[in-house]
């Protein structure tokens, strides 16, 4: 009716009006289509009032983008199609917690913000400090958040926290006080959105009843992410009449660490007797070659339930492996491509980990290509080691300034004390305005009178090295952060859980400072990327989307290209870990399924792209590529790929021909322009096939190059 034709699966789940229901299905097969179709179905056939439908799902960008393609479907069709509401469960939680708050009159604090006095951050460094008589690493810091957020999703009991598997010292003591803390002064963070609202549920008899009967169907995108207490509390809410509509893929399950239970996914017939099932087992999205791979990918998983991705779609291009010599090289090559192409926005590049897409924002804004970010949080640029850089840098050019000194001195492998650094504070609040612009801290330092003779030495080499830096004002800055200054050193002693992400960020940095001739450029360089992503992360323009694997869940693109498929990125090390000394599968296979959800985001043109060195280091193959070679068979096609043993004389070849981007003719592939030339490979840009790799002999011999 809503000139969608739906097959018979699809059909019989959307037209699925009361009681519980499941849609189990593989990616591309429709699951949200059948969502909102079904949602569109409640509304004309049923007559359902559209407040009455509550849809949630895993992340606002999600929700927000499943809310844009209803309208977009059905917005014709429906009058009050606005009314309908999409949101995610802790939005939601936050609207009951806030009502109940005011209603009680008990304030409201949330301690997510970083920028506010009072925040979740500050309180278990503080915890932490109390209980164990040291300063938290960052690395801990995030540890502790994930096992929190891990507890209050699966529901925890205390005897289980004690159980619970972590490097933290004293990990009990410190979830508990933080605990205490929170309920003494009505404090919530982002997990207690859950805990608190089943709580209220639970308590509240009258308040549930009340949300009950505010709505009356509740339907739950991407399932699979969801975790016991939000189960729970949809359970409570779908009460009595459990029109509780669920859609889902175990194979998409990405968020096991924060506690998504795939096993509700599967039990819910368990759970709900009268519930309805529908298998969708047919793929809408992507062309043959890429659902047989994507297949064949997650089949190696053993933590799953069997099911047989197809679909109907034409052969397509072939899936390409794309292996780079290095980062600069996997950049140019894919940046020289979407120069070519025409509709940027159905172009995708996806990661495992937000550092990989530095480096392509800054070549994006060098070549005046326009880009969207998904992921408004760039967790590289606000890491403490950035963090770092910039303060050293800043403090060569301000070397009175205090605060950068506060920063920074403790990293110098100086062995400065506590007093020493008063005794500063104590010098400085001494001088007048002027007089404390024009000093050098460690000129006061040097006054200290308990300096032991090596602490001295050292701080004049320190203030030497940086004056001559200033001085210089070159971009070897980093070369003198991390060698000179120690820094290298610094961070060897920290108590690191991952070292992959010190390297990849170190590394990235490197790569940006490669890019600029002095540090306070360098300084510009990171101010302006972080401007850039809020900017790009905000507009939502017609460019090329940047985005994690996990953030591009739900959505699909014409070329998609996966990069730094490495071991130690995707799979990412913890999981290669885990592997290796436990034997324990269960993180490799959660990489491996976040792999599958990048391969099944595109639809007709499907790159991986792995690279031989990254940031001078030599990487070491995925374990994941190498399987995706062995299921196409690539050791035969390899020489086809890349011909190395060619003898051209590159006199013959026209540059002209090639720079202006005239069309030339290919025996068997047609009209087509050559987009890029790396060594004895031409990238052609076919008006037929697409884009394909060429040897330069082949060009040669069809008068692509004369
Ligand atoms: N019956 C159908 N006929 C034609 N196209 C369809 C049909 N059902 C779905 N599609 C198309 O298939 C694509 C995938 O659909 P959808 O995003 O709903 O799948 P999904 O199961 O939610 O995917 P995933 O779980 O991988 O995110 C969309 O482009 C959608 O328009």
């Amino acid at each position: 009716m809503f000139g969608i034709q739906l097959n018979e699966q699809q059909r019989l789940a959307s037209l699925h009006k009361d009681g519980p229901a499941i849609v189990l299905a593989v990616a591309g097969a429709g699951k949200t289509t059948t969502l909102c179709t079904r949602t569109a179905n409640l509304i004309t056939k049923h007559k359902i009032n559209p407040k009455k439908i509550k849809t949630m799902t895993f992340s606002r960008a999600a929700a927000r983008d499943m809310k844009e393609r209803f309208i977009k479907l059905f917005g014709e069709h429906i009058r009050h199609i606005h009314d309908v509401e999409f949101s995610t469960i802790h939005s939601f939680a936050y609207s009951v917690i806030a009502y109940y708050y005011r209603q009680k009159n008990i304030p409201l604090i949330i301690i997510e913000n970083e920028k506010e006095e009072v925040n979740k951050y500050y309180i278990l460094k503080d915890i932490f400090k109390t209980v164990n008589h040291e300063y938290i690493t960052e690395e801990q810091l995030e540890e502790l958040l994930t096992q929190i957020t891990y507890i209050k999703n699966m529901m925890l009991k205390t005897e289980e926290i004690e159980e619970i598997k972590t490097t933290i010292k004293n990990f009990a003591l410190i979830f508990e006080t933080y605990e205490n803390i929170k309920k003494e002064k009505h404090y919530i963070d982002y997990d207690d959105m859950l805990t608190v609202m089943y709580n209220i549920l639970i308590h509240e008899p009258q308040l549930l009843k009340a949300l009950q009967n505010k709505y009356d169907y509740w339907q739950v995108d991407e399932f699979q992410d969801t975790s016991i207490i939000q189960y729970e509390i949809l359970k409570l809410l779908a009460e009595p009449n459990n029109n509780l509509f669920c859609v889902g893929d175990d194979d998409q399950t990405l968020y096991s660490w924060r506690g998504s239970y795939p096993k509700i996914l599967l039990d819910f017939p368990k759970a709900f007797k009268e519930a309805k099932v529908y298998f969708m087992e047919e793929n809408y999205r992507s062309t043959q070659d890429i659902i047989k791979l994507s297949n064949r990918v997650i089949s190696l998983n053993e933590q799953r339930y069997k099911k047989n991705i197809f679909t109907q779609k034409g052969k397509g291009l072939p899936v390409f492996i794309e292996e780079f010599n290095n980062e600069k090289t996997q950049i140019k090559t894919i940046i020289e491509e979407i120069k070519q192409k025409k509709q940027l926005h159905e172009v995708a590049i996806l990661f495992r980990n937000n550092f990989s897409a530095i480096p392509f924002i800054d070549s994006f804004q060098e070549n005046n290509i326009p880009f969207y970010i998904r992921e408004h949080k760039m967790s590289f640029l606000k890491h403490w080691i950035v963090k770092d850089i910039v303060s050293f840098i800043e403090f060569a050019y301000r070397p009175w300034d205090l605060e950068l000194f506060n920063n920074i001195y403790y990293k110098l492998n100086a062995f400065l004390s506590k007093q020493s650094i008063l005794h500063v504070v104590q010098q400085l609040e001494k001088m007048d305005a002027t007089e404390r612009g024009e000093i050098n801290v460690f000129d006061i330092l040097l006054t200290y009178p308990h300096l032991k003779y090596y602490q001295k030495d050292r701080i004049l080499r320190i203030k030497y090295d940086f004056d001559v830096f200033r001085r210089q004002n070159t971009n070897s800055f980093m070369h003198f952060i991390r060698k000179r200054l120690k820094y290298d050193e610094y961070l060897g002693k920290q108590d690191l859980t991952s070292e992959e992400v010190v390297n990849n960020t170190i590394g990235t940095l490197e790569y940006l400072a490669s890019n600029v001739t002095t540090g306070l450029d360098f300084i510009d360089k990171i101010n302006g990327l972080k401007s850039l992503v809020e900017e790009a992360s905000r507009n939502k323009q017609k460019g090329v989307i940047l985005s994690t694997i996990h953030s591009a869940k739900g959505l699909e693109f014409d070329d998609v290209y996966v990069i730094d498929v490495i071991n130690g990125v995707l799979p990412n090390t913890s999981s290669l870990n885990q592997l290796k000394k436990y034997e324990d599968s269960s993180e490799f296979e959660e990489e491996r399924r976040a792999f599958y959800v990048a391969l099944t985001r595109a639809r007709k043109q499907l790159k991986i792209c792995s690279i031989k060195k990254r940031f001078e280091n030599i990487t070491e193959e995925s374990i994941f590529l190498k399987e995706v070679k062995q299921i196409l068979n690539i050791n035969q096609l390899k020489p086809n790929i890349r011909s190395k043993e060619i003898d051209i004389d590159t006199t013959k070849i026209d540059m002209n021909a090639y720079k202006k981007g005239k069309q030339l003719k290919h025996k068997a592939f047609g009209k087509g322009c050559i987009v890029m030339l790396d060594d004895s490979i031409a990238t052609v840009d076919f008006d037929s096939v697409g884009t394909k790799k060429v040897d330069i002999k082949t060009c040669i011999k069809y008068g692509l190059l004369i």
